[in-house]
């Protein structure tokens, strides 16, 4: 298989402060990879990378190359709302915009510039129920995004970046703000999307990581100790760094 999207070795500093060393990491269509590591290690500062949220923050700079279906993503020219329409992503805290359930799915679709209703519909209810809160909302669409509970706007929020058909989305801890039963939602909600897009999710909860991802990638100290399928690294680690990390030993 090949990978759908790909960092050759990037490093990025804020500053003078390197956070990431060297990263080479390919990611296969259709499956969830979890990035584990400890606090602080680099992992959000990667997931960030991938779509460019980091050129939002100043004094960045980044070297190497991340390539999406196989062109670079920081080539000049790019433009920023196809690219972030092609690789979403999803909040640690839910952050839908305060107005409806309807005008949040619908939005990407009317900055680009799409008009005719019945298809804007036809995404919204696409979307909804891709993202498992369909029946929860087909009679609120109207209503407040804001109005509903924390797992229903995390996965209203999902249904906002499906509506503008992503092929990779990104997930900074999609869950940790969110209680049991709206997690395991989210968590059941990932798993039916991959069979259609390629997830790639950071996560402290190591369970979560075992229970939904396909592989793992594990960072520490701003570089990749490890990566393979999650059953292999989490039953029998490579590096005894993985192990102490994955038996609580740090971090
Ligand atoms: N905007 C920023 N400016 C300067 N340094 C930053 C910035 N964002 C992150 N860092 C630093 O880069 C390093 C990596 O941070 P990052 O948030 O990517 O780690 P993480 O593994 O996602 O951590 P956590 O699990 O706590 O969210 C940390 O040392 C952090 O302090």
């Amino acid at each position: 298989m090949s990978a759908i999207i790909e960092s050759q070795n990037l490093n990025l500093f804020y500053g003078d402060f390197q956070a990431l060393y060297d990263i080479n990491l390919a990611f296969e269509p259709n499956e969830i990879t979890a990035l584990i590591g400890p606090s602080g290690c680099g992992k959000s500062t990667f997931l960030r990378s991938l779509n460019r949220m980091n050129d939002l923050i100043d004094g960045v700079k980044i070297q190497g190359k991340i390539l999406f279906q196989g062109n670079d993503i920081y080539a000049p020219h790019v433009d920023l709302v196809e690219l972030r329409s092609q690789i979403g992503m999803v909040f640690q805290q839910p952050n839908p915009f305060p107005f409806s359930v309807y005008d949040n799915v619908s939005f990407g679709l009317k900055l680009a510039g799409i008009k005719d209703k019945a298809q804007i519909d036809a995404a919204v209810e696409r979307s909804l129920k891709q993202a498992a809160i369909w029946d929860e909302v087909k009679d609120k669409l109207h209503q407040n995004a804001l109005s509903f509970s924390g797992g229903q706007q995390q996965r209203i929020c999902i249904a906002r970046v499906l509506a503008v058909s992503p092929e990779v989305i990104l997930m900074d801890e999609p869950t940790s703000a969110l209680d049991p039963i709206s997690s395991a939602k989210v968590e059941e909600t990932m798993l039916e999307l991959k069979e259609q897009y390629t997830i790639i999710t950071v996560t402290h909860n190591l369970a979560q990581a075992g229970r939904i991802s396909d592989r793992t990638a594990f960072f520490n100290a701003g570089k990749i100790v490890e990566f393979d399928k999650t059953k292999k690294m989490f039953l029998k680690p490579a590096k005894q760094e993985t192990a102490d990390y994955l038996a609580g030993k740090f971090g």
